[in-house]
Formats: C-alpha cells, structure tokens, sequence
C-alpha cells in the first residue's frame, strides 16, 4: 500500500517562510482596507458539528501576483511528494499537471474553547499539503493525524506511528486490512506534509499558543487563481477522477454520491441512479463503517428510493 503521507523536511527556506509571512500581512492588509468587498478571503471554518476551529484566509490573489516563484516551488514540492510516494496522480493525463484548488492560511488559536479539526476528507482534492508555519516552540498540540479508513468514531490507538522520514517506515509491516494511522507532531518551520486529499485526517487540539500552516489542495480542476473562487466546489467529475485512483476507499463513493445528487429528487434520472450506486458501492467497500451505512439510508429516506425507482423504470 502506498504511504499515508510524506513529509518534505525544509521545503521551504527560512526566507521563504519569510515572504509567505509578508504576503500574509499584506492579504491582510487588503482585506481590511476593502473590508466592505471582503469577498470571503477570510472565513472561520469549522470541520463537523460544533463551533469554530481555526480562521482561514485564502492567499490565491496574492500568491502568484506576489511571488510566482514561490508558487511554481510549491508546485514542485507537491510533484516531489507525489513521486516519492508513488501516488501517481496525474495517472492518464498530462504529467505534472496539477493544480491548485486553494491556498490558505489556517491560524489556530490555542485554548479550551477551540474545536479541534475533526476527522474529514477534502473531497475531490488531489493531494494537501501544509507547510509549518510556525517557529517551534511557539504552539503545543496541533498534531496532524492521518488515516487510510475508519471513520473517526472507532477507538483511538493506543500508539501512534511516528513517521519520521519521508514515507511511511511502518506501512509495509502492519497486518492487511488494518487501519493504517499515522501522527505527526514534529513539523519544523518550513517543512511540508502531503498527503491523499481524501485521506481521512485532522489536526489535534491546540492546547496552547498559536499554530499557523499554508495549506494548498491540488486537484486537475479549475485553478484558484485563474478561476478567483477560493475554493471550487466538489464536481462529480473531479470525484470520479479520485476513484478512478483509489477504487477501494469508500468515503469518495459516499461524496460522490452527494455531489452527484445534492438532494432528492436529484436534477434528473439518470443522477438518481448513479448516486444510488454510489452510496450503495460506499457501503459495500466498508460495511463496518456508520457513515456510509448512514449515507446511504438518509439518501434513500429523503427521496432517493423513490428517484431512483422512477428513473429505473423509465418514468
Ligand atoms: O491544519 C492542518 O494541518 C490540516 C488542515 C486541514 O485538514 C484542511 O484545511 O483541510
Ligand atoms: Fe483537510
């Protein structure tokens, strides 16, 4: 099985940590200034229920504008990453085409009544990688965790792996159909984790201090700085590509059937039926996992049934 992730040790410099920092000021800067156009560059996001986790501001105005080099670097890293750990994302397509979905700035603020990142997925995103941000020393907690399925509600392990190089020094030696998991605690400024962007992960509480981390989603969509969306949402298409690369992991079967009908009665037959298959592949590649068991029903108590039959029977 190929690594969960793969940690890049000083992808970026000092100086480049630096200019990131400053492009960071100046975002800001603009946002304040044209505080009546924000236009969402700055977001408190929350992963799952509960409050706010972290702050978010999106740098896709200001990177390629600023510091195009920078940008062309971390498309470089992300490439390196990729062929390290054997992913092969651009599988079929023109090689080192990958894109960037978002670029962001998470800020997280330590203390009790900070929700944590929960575990999640990032939809059709390609490949995450965060880049630390922070001076060591400076935050405690914070950890990314990651792994390769499970949903989060399962029991902790009692130990974490610790991926200390790049790759995954354990990955090879652990019993088949176990859930692969992995900790990350030790991200020195500058250095880069990447991974799947429907790895399952999060990031652990910050206990204390502040914990900052550039992060950018890859995917074959629509780049964010062309484009000007912030984030592009999930398409049935960039999903699609995403199974075609990972074929076993359920959770992109179950967003692929929400992308693909948002709400029953879905836009029309054919949707219907395909999402129904989705949902339903999602439950046969994990039966033990309440998520998608719990996908699958809510889809068909809210409607799918009824659509699908329609569509099935041609009406
Ligand atoms: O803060 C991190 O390390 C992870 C953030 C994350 O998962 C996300 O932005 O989707
Ligand atoms: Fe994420």
């Amino acid at each position: 099985a190929p690594p969960l992730a793969v940690r890049l040790s000083g992808a970026l410099s000092e100086e480049q940590r630096q200019q990131v920092l400053s492009l960071v000021a100046s975002a800001r800067a603009d946002v304040e200034a044209f505080a009546l156009r924000g236009e969402g560059l700055v977001v408190n996001r929350s992963f799952g229920p509960g409050g706010t986790s972290h702050e978010t501001l999106f740098l896709h105005r200001h990177l390629e504008r600023r510091a195009p080099a920078l940008r062309r670097q971390l498309l470089d890293l992300a490439l390196g990453a990729e062929r390290a750990a054997g992913w092969n994302l651009t599988r079929g397509v023109r090689e080192g085409a990958l894109r960037a979905r978002c670029i962001e700035l998470l800020t997280y603020q330590g203390g009790r009544h900070v929700n944590p990142v929960r575990w999640h997925g990032d939809g059709a995103t390609l490949m995450t990688m965060v880049v630390m941000m922070s001076p060591p020393g400076s935050f405690e907690g914070g950890a990314v965790e990651l792994r390769d399925y499970g949903n989060g509600l399962q029991e902790e392990p009692a130990e974490w792996d610790e991926v200390i190089r790049v790759g995954c020094s354990s990955c090879a030696t652990r019993p088949a159909g176990s859930v692969r998991q992995e900790r990350h605690l030790e991200l020195a400024p500058g250095d880069a984790l990447a991974w799947r962007g429907w790895t399952l992960h999060r990031a652990a509480p910050v206990l204390k201090g502040q914990r900052q981390v550039l992060a950018i989603e890859w995917w074959l969509g629509p780049d964010c700085t062309s484009s000007g969306l912030p984030r592009a949402p999930d398409t049935p298409k960039e999903l699609h590509r995403a199974v075609y690369l990972d074929p076993g992991a359920s959770q992109l079967r179950r967003w692929l059937g929400g992308s693909l009908c948002e709400q029953p009665p879905c836009v029309d037959a054919r949707s219907a039926l395909r999402a129904l298959a989705a949902y339903q592949e999602a439950v046969a590649l994990a039966p033990g996992d309440p998520m998608a068991t719990s996908a699958l029903q809510s889809f068909l108590e809210n409607g799918g049934a009824q659509a699908a039959a329609e569509a099935s029977f041609g009406k």
